[in-house]
């Protein structure tokens, strides 16, 4: 039987965390978060007069790391009121690297996996076992080690994936052609990285380096992240995520509640990349993805939930709508998920 072993706050996905920015400036984060923030907020009718900015978060003061804040009863989220926070200042504290939606996964003495997530703003641990500061440990752990995530990803999100990793401080590489696949990973095999694989605008080309790339991970024992993007939409999209995953070796697969139902086998109906369903419909479909393919699997939504290969759940209310508007958050979450391997790797590093 499952548990539910906890509730978090804050958005969905990897890894995280609260960055203090790059050396002594970020213009180009700046930019980035700028650019960004005003498509939002054209595309949601709202201000691009932005709190946080006001406050100096986006041109300074995110140089300073945000406290980390506890939900201090696990079984229950913040409040919907908490959650509601200012359009502009969510996608403001995303894009400009105050805080990256995040969350980092651990497995801990007992074996139960301990989530942590971080959002926009805040951050919360929400496990028996977790603590802040172990999250802490992680985010020194990825700011020091700046890892290398070596990504396959698709056109659409290459550009925002690889400044959301660099806002977290880890060091990005999209690299995916076949030919130089097994030299990149050898070197992320040597100095602890972790590779993304994300099928977004995937071609027999594509095709041929994930599953290039998935063989290689398993053959030198590097972890990889897969987002089997709007898979369910067409036979080959469901059909890739799935041979992917039978290769083995995958840590963590994050999907929308479509993809993880599709890639489970449920036939359903999708809306190409974009979820027809909630993320509790797909809880059943990605316990037993989980078990089969021993990995952690992420629901992403307005809850976000993360199942461990023993069918533990934790979930996470603090759905961020603002990222629904932008295109490519999902791929983001993935591309900054680092697994209890990955940190012990970065702390032996
Ligand atoms: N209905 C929703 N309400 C509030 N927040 C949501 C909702 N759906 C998604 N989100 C937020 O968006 C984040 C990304 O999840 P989403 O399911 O949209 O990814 P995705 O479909 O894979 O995105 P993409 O394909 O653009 O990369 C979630 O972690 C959550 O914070
Ligand atoms: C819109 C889109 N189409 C293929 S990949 C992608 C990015 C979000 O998944």
């Amino acid at each position: 039987m499952s548990t539910h072993v906890g509730k978090m706050t804050g958005s969905l996905m990897t890894a995280a965390f609260i960055s203090s920015g790059r050396g002594g400036g970020s213009s180009g984060l700046e930019a980035f978060g700028e650019s960004i923030r005003d498509q939002a907020s054209q595309l949601l009718g709202t201000s691009n007069d932005c709190p946080a900015q006001r406050r100096g978060r986006v041109t300074g003061d995110h140089k300073q790391p945000l406290p980390i804040e506890t939900n201090p009863n696990k079984t229950q989220p913040f409040s919907a009121a908490e959650a509601k926070l200012d359009h502009c200042h969510e996608i403001c504290d995303i894009i400009s690297q105050t805080t990256t939606h995040s969350s980092a996964k651990l497995e801990t003495g007992n074996g139960s996996i301990f989530a942590i997530f971080a959002s926009t703003g805040r951050t919360t641990a929400m496990d028996e076992n977790g603590s802040v500061e172990k999250l802490q440990e992680i985010v020194r752990a990825v700011k020091a080690k700046a890892p290398l995530v070596q990504c396959l990803t698709n056109f659409v999100s290459m550009d925002f994936m690889a400044n959301g990793l660099l806002a977290l401080g880890a060091s990005p590489a999209m690299v995916h052609a076949v030919e130089e696949l097994e030299p990149a990973i050898d070197v992320v095999a040597a100095i602890k990285g972790a590779v993304s694989i994300n099928i977004g605008t995937l071609d027999p080309t594509w095709i041929e380096s994930f599953k290039f790339a998935a063989r290689t991970c398993k053959a030198k024992g590097v972890p990889w992240v897969l987002d089997p993007v709007a898979a369910g939409f067409t036979p080959l999209r469901t059909t890739t995520a799935t041979e992917l995953l039978d290769i083995g070796g995958c840590s963590v697969l994050r999907g929308n509640a479509s993809e993880i139902l599709a890639v489970a086998g449920a036939v359903g109906d999708t809306k190409g990349v974009d979820s027809s369903q909630g993320s509790g419909a797909a809880l059943k479909a990605a316990k037993s993805l989980a078990a089969k393919y021993n990995c952690v699997v992420c629901i992403s939504g307005a809850v976000d939930f993360v199942v461990n290969p023993t069918g533990q759940v934790s979930s996470c209310e603090h759905g961020v709508e603002m990222l629904t508007k932008i295109t490519a958050a999902g791929c983001l979450e993935q591309a900054l998920a680092v697994d209890r391997r990955s940190y012990r790797r970065l702390d032996r590093f």
